[in-house]
């Protein structure tokens, strides 16, 4: 399942926080959206995924015309983790995770056992085996956000938008959680502001700065130290990592 987005604008009474922003995600393709802090990159992609409604602009997967479809269709078809996981009320860890089947099921249909082993295999996969009954509201910070991505992965979606998925994570969940979700040989749009992870994950990157899109290439060709410069305000060097073999980057100094 592919994305198109077309000329994209959001406003907040009189700020233009989204200028006119198209991008195109293919199936099977990682693509990140990096920028600094405020450039408006979870606001566009809150107008992807329905919360936010955009004032100007079409956003369809495949066929389906996200804008115009409810809430349950679109959920058939697009998984999320966004940024923030609080909850007012409390559930287990399972109940959370269950709730990933809700767009798959009728009005007054419960779960039944195959949901259950789609259950236990999304626990599985984050390392949540033993978390099952614990309450989602005494877990920490990372493990909120792996709890998260189970309820996506047994949403089992065609395909993933992700707001930061590695915020609160330690390396090694960072490196679990962007594996999952490679592995899962789906479309993924994520929003990261690792660019050394950014470069080594995706197929292919938007930069967004004050709202639009500055620039978009495969990781090796636009992340020059020219472009994180403008971009980021910050003076680096960009080199070959000797042991990867991947694109390093040095931060010298704020400029
Ligand atoms: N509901 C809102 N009303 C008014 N302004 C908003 C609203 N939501 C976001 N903004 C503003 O829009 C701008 C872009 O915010 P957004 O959260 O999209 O940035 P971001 O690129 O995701 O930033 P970060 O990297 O810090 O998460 C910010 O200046 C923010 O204050």
């Amino acid at each position: 399942m592919n994305l198109n987005v077309e000329h994209l604008c959001v406003s907040f009474s009189e700020a233009n926080i989204v200028r006119d922003v198209s991008l195109r995600v293919n199936n099977k393709q990682f693509v990140g959206l990096i920028g600094p802090n405020g450039c408006g990159k979870s606001t566009l992609l809150k107008s992807i995924y329905k919360v936010i409604k955009p004032r100007q602009g079409d956003v369809y997967l495949s066929e389906l015309d996200v804008i115009k479809s409810s809430p349950r269709k679109v959920a058939q078809k697009l998984g999320v983790v966004g940024q923030f996981n609080e909850l007012s009320f409390d559930f287990t860890v399972r109940e959370m995770v269950a709730m990933g089947r809700t767009p798959h099921k009728g009005m007054l249909e419960t779960d039944n056992q195959e949901d259950d082993s789609i259950v236990t295999a999304a626990l599985h996969k984050v390392n949540l085996d033993t978390y099952a009954g614990r309450s989602y509201n005494s877990l920490s910070g990372g493990e909120k956000q792996r709890v998260i991505l189970a309820r996506v992965l047994a949403q089992q979606p065609e395909f993933m938008i992700l707001d930061e998925p590695t915020n609160h994570l330690d390396i090694k969940y960072q490196l679990q959680i962007l594996n999952i979700v490679k592995r899962l040989d789906i479309g993924i749009l994520a929003a990261l502001h690792d660019l050394t992870l950014a470069a080594q994950y995706c197929d292919y990157l938007y930069v967004m700065k004050e709202g639009q899109v500055a620039a978009s290439g495969k990781p090796e060709d636009i992340l020059t130290k020219e472009l994180i410069g403008e971009v980021f305000d910050v003076a680096c060097e960009t080199y070959r990592n000797p042991v990867t073999g991947a694109l390093g980057i040095a931060y010298l100094e704020t400029r």
